[in-house]
C-alpha cells in the first residue's frame, strides 16, 4: 500500500522526470495558485464528505487533500522533514 512518504519520493521522481500524461506535472507547471486553488477545493470536499457521505467517500477526499499538498510541497521545494519538524 502507498504511503504519505511513498507518495511523495514518486512525486518528487516524476517532478524529475516529467513523463508525459502525469498529472502531478500538469498541476507542477500551472503553478503554485493553482494549486493553492486545488487544495482548497478538496480541503472544502473533505469537509461536505464528513458531514454528509461515506467514510469511503470521505477518505477518499482525504486521500486527494493530501495528494495536492504534495504536490504543493514538491512546487515549493519543502522536504518531508522541513513538515515534520513542526508535527
Ligand atoms: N494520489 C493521486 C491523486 N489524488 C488526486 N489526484 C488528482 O486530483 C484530481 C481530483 O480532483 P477532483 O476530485 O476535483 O476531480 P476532477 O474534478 O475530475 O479533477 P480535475 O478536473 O480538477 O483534474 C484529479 O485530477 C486526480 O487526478 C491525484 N493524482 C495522482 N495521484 C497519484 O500520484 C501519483 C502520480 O500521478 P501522475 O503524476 O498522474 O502520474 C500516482 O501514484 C497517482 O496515483
Amino acid at each position: 500500500m502507498k504511503t504519505f512518504d511513498t507518495l511523495f519520493a514518486e512525486l518528487g521522481r516524476k517532478a524529475v522526470e516529467r513523463p508525459d500524461g502525469s498529472g502531478t506535472v500538469k498541476e507542477l507547471d500551472a503553478g503554485v495558485h493553482a494549486i493553492g486553488k486545488k487544495i482548497v477545493e478538496e480541503a472544502a470536499e473533505v469537509w461536505m464528505a464528513a458531514e454528509y457521505q461515506s467514510d469511503a467517500e470521505l477518505s477518499e477526499e482525504i486521500s486527494q487533500l493530501l495528494y495536492h499538498l504534495q504536490v504543493l510541497m514538491v512546487a515549493k521545494g519543502l522536504t518531508l522533514e522541513d513538515v515534520y519538524s513542526y508535527l
